[in-house]
């Protein structure tokens, strides 16, 4: 519902949630949110009109607004409010560029959220998503939802289309979610690079039936479709070669009781599902075992389904 728009000095903090997007066979089609990790930002709104982006010390992002994924969708934004208008962007980035966890849809998408309550709320979630998609772009040169889509309405979606947009969101049974983030970069635009532009009808027939099984066994909350149908013949094979320890991490998953899981987004970070906990633990450890044999510094987190997205902290 739209409200007034603040007065100039205003500020609000988004926390804006980790997604993972493809949810292995739903490749730019599905996405998931997640409780951790979350970018915490801060939108100002400037008496001057503009978008100025703070300069962050840690990953040293750009602060041109066109190069910036915040700036680039406030721009779009920009451009369909029409009066003169500016923001102030700080990003505290706690999901690390390149991990496969959806880093720079948290930034488009938390700029946008924040831009908008600023502004009374103008804008429907199904805009703040095509504006975000501007920032999709310059990340990784494509416009895709299937991160944006849950940043922001939370749980799990489904891109039916991009053009015109077509978002469905969809229910699903408790689960937890345990992510190992393997600290090596995996730019989204490298990794789309090396798909193969075709599929074997073979492989599409496989492909479209886990994409329907695995949404099925959501909306069923049937546990055993969803183990089934986690499984990716076209996009994996290609990718998960450059991810140390992938194929490990899932057989060894799974023989813990996971549900099933793969690539994270892009990667490098992989997910696994489980039903119960104390099973998703297990799987925590055995990335642990695999990660610390090879060698390789990561992160883990154990975590569930965020259904609230991307979330004003109005103090
Ligand atoms: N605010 C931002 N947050 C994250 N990445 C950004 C931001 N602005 C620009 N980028 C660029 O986007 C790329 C990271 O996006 P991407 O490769 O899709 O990573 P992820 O898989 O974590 O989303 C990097 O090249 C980074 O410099
Ligand atoms: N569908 C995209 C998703 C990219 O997710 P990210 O978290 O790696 O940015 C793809 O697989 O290329």
């Amino acid at each position: 519902m739209a409200n007034d728009i603040k007065s100039p000095g205003s500020s609000v903090q988004v926390l804006a949630p980790a997604t993972v997007a493809n949810l292995v066979c739903g490749f730019d089609v599905l996405g998931m949110a997640l409780q951790q990790p979350q970018d915490v930002m801060t939108v100002r709104l400037t008496e001057k009109p503009g978008i100025f982006i703070q300069k962050d010390d840690v990953y040293n992002l750009p602060v041109e607004p066109e190069k910036n994924v915040a700036g680039a969708s406030l721009l779009a934004l920009m451009e369909e409010w029409k009066a003169p208008v500016g923001f102030e962007v700080s990003i505290d980035k706690r999901i690390k560029p390149g991990s496969g966890l959806g880093s720079s849809a948290a930034s488009s998408a938390g700029a946008v959220v924040a831009a908008n309550h600023l502004l009374g709320s103008p804008f429907t979630k199904e805009d703040l998503v095509r504006f975000a998609m501007n920032g999709e772009k310059v990340a990784s040169g494509v416009k895709h939802a299937d991160n944006i889509a849950p940043c922001i309405y939370g749980g799990i979606t489904l891109i039916r289309s991009i053009f015109p947009l077509d978002i469905v969101q969809l229910t699903a049974p408790p689960m937890y979610v345990t992510v190992v983030h393997p600290q090596i970069e995996v730019r989204t635009s490298d990794a789309r690079q090396i798909l193969r532009k075709e599929v074997q009808l073979k492989a599409a027939i496989k492909q479209w039936g886990n994409i329907a099984g695995l949404v099925t066994g959501f909306l069923k909350n049937d546990y055993d479709l969803i183990g089934r149908s986690l499984e990716d013949v076209i996009i994996e094979p290609v990718r998960s070669i450059l991810i140390p320890g992938f194929d490990d991490v899932k057989k060894r998953s799974k023989d813990a009781g996971a549900l099933g899981g793969g690539i994270s987004g892009s990667g490098p970070s992989i997910f696994m599902l489980s039903k119960e906990e104390y099973v998703a633990k297990g799987v925590e450890d055995v990335m642990i075992d695999v990660y610390t044999r090879l060698g390789i510094e990561f992160k883990t987190y154990v975590t569930m389904i965020n259904y609230e997205g991307a979330k004003c902290i109005i103090s």
